[in-house]
């Protein structure tokens, strides 16, 4: 029988945004910043959509802050991508499953919010919403247990983790002493062979800058079509790129099987960032559709869900790089041998800086020094919630 106290209530809050951007909803940055300048998406077909992903409302969600508070007053928390629709389900929808409850109860509270909101849910922002919760509930856990999530899971298996850097300057990641650099896939298919050529041109020049060794990656956004993506891959090739990311839309799973089998021998293709669920994960893994899974897990269903997502993987013998998350891929990535490095977004608007990827969301969020980290131990995801900035619920009971 578990003594913890029980969960009296479940809150969920929305960043009100002063339009200097950043958080969990990453996306959602000023003017200026690499992640909005010209970068390939399936919305590029059309002309008016091309040069900024925030025209065709990439950041509409925001942030979404998931809060549970036990009978004792220890507070778990996290956040994610998901705003006020997000707040809306968790309130009003989600919370009934937790309040009253034993906080250990994990397993059973997933079933149940993922089950009772199938009908609308299964992938997409209602799972976004569980995710929230879920990564609330094993901080929570953490805190009542004075563990850090790590150690529930298991353990590390090393030491500290070692990290690629996701930005438009790999060169001055490598300067940074990360492991990789991926680039984001500035021209799609509507941009026809020039655009091809621009991308090839791009990593031609990152190649010269950065040597022969430094892993160097296109992130496309599932902005392609199965032949642009096999000549860009046969091409890239050339240029030594290690992998081809998110190349098709992530319902194709078709698509990926048939480039997984086109792709230059030793080029790896992965994908996973918008896919949910150990049902979805299944998918791509029996239909042998990727070397690497990359579940975001604050998208994919949360920790509960990602256990069983990367066991999948591993059993596949599938490396499992999740996308992005900060702390809350860490105490996951740090305990399982199927994930030997990370991601790094690089949120400064230059990607020449290392900053905190939620930055300025959380309180102690980590970063690599040297493109490495040692998980902090303390209790839960280890990092305090930024209350400076102002929290708006608007879903209150
Ligand atoms: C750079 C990509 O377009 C996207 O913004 C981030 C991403 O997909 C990744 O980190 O992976
Ligand atoms: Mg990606």
């Amino acid at each position: 029988m578990s003594r913890l106290p029980k969960i009296k209530h479940v809150r969920a809050f929305v960043v009100k945004n002063d339009g200097s951007g950043g958080g969990a909803d990453y996306h959602d940055q000023g003017d200026g910043h690499w992640i909005d300048d010209h970068i390939a998406t399936p919305m590029a077909k059309y002309p008016e959509y091309r040069q900024s992903r925030r025209s065709f409302g990439i950041n509409v969600l925001g942030t979404l802050v998931v809060e549970i508070e036990a009978e004792n007053g220890v507070v778990g928390f996290a956040v994610t991508t998901g705003g006020e629709p997000a707040a809306y389900i968790v309130e009003k929808h989600l919370a009934r499953f937790l309040e009253g409850r034993d906080p250990s109860e994990v397993e059973k509270i997933w079933d149940q919010m993922y089950f009772s909101t199938q009908y609308y849910g299964r992938k997409g922002l209602v799972v976004n919403a569980i995710s929230g919760v879920d990564l609330a509930l094993w901080d929570l856990l953490g805190r009542l247990r004075q563990e850090p999530v790590f150690a529930m899971l298991g353990g590390p298996v090393r030491d500290e983790l070692t990290f690629y850097a996701t930005g438009a300057r790999p060169d001055k990641a490598k300067e940074l002493g990360f492991i990789g650099g991926k680039m984001p896939l500035h021209h799609g298919p509507a941009e026809g062979e020039e655009g091809l050529r621009k991308n090839l041109a791009e990593l031609e020049a990152m190649r010269n800058a950065c040597g022969d060794d430094f892993w160097l990656m296109f992130d496309c956004w599932m902005a392609l079509d199965l032949n642009y993506a096999t000549r860009l891959a046969h091409e890239a090739h050339k240029l030594g790129l290690k992998w081809i990311e998110e190349a098709l839309s992530p319902d194709d799973y078709w698509g990926y099987q048939a480039l997984k089998k086109n792709a230059p021998k030793g080029m790896l293709v992965t994908t996973g960032e918008h896919e949910a669920t150990r049902w979805g994960f299944r998918m791509l893994l029996e239909m042998e559709c990727c070397d690497i899974i990359q579940p975001d897990v604050g998208w994919c269903g949360g920790v509960t869900e990602l256990i069983k997502i990367s066991a999948m993987a591993d059993a596949k013998g599938v490396l499992m790089i999740p996308h992005g998350s900060s702390v809350y891929s860490y105490h996951f990535v740090v305990t399982r041998h199927n994930s030997p490095f990370a991601e790094f977004l690089m949120m400064a608007p230059g990607a020449d800086e290392v900053v905190p990827m939620f930055h300025p969301q959380l309180i102690g969020e980590p970063v690599p020094v040297n493109g490495k980290l040692k998980v902090p131990d303390a209790p839960g995801f280890g990092v305090e919630l930024n209350r400076d900035i102002a929290l708006h619920r608007p879903y209150a009971r």
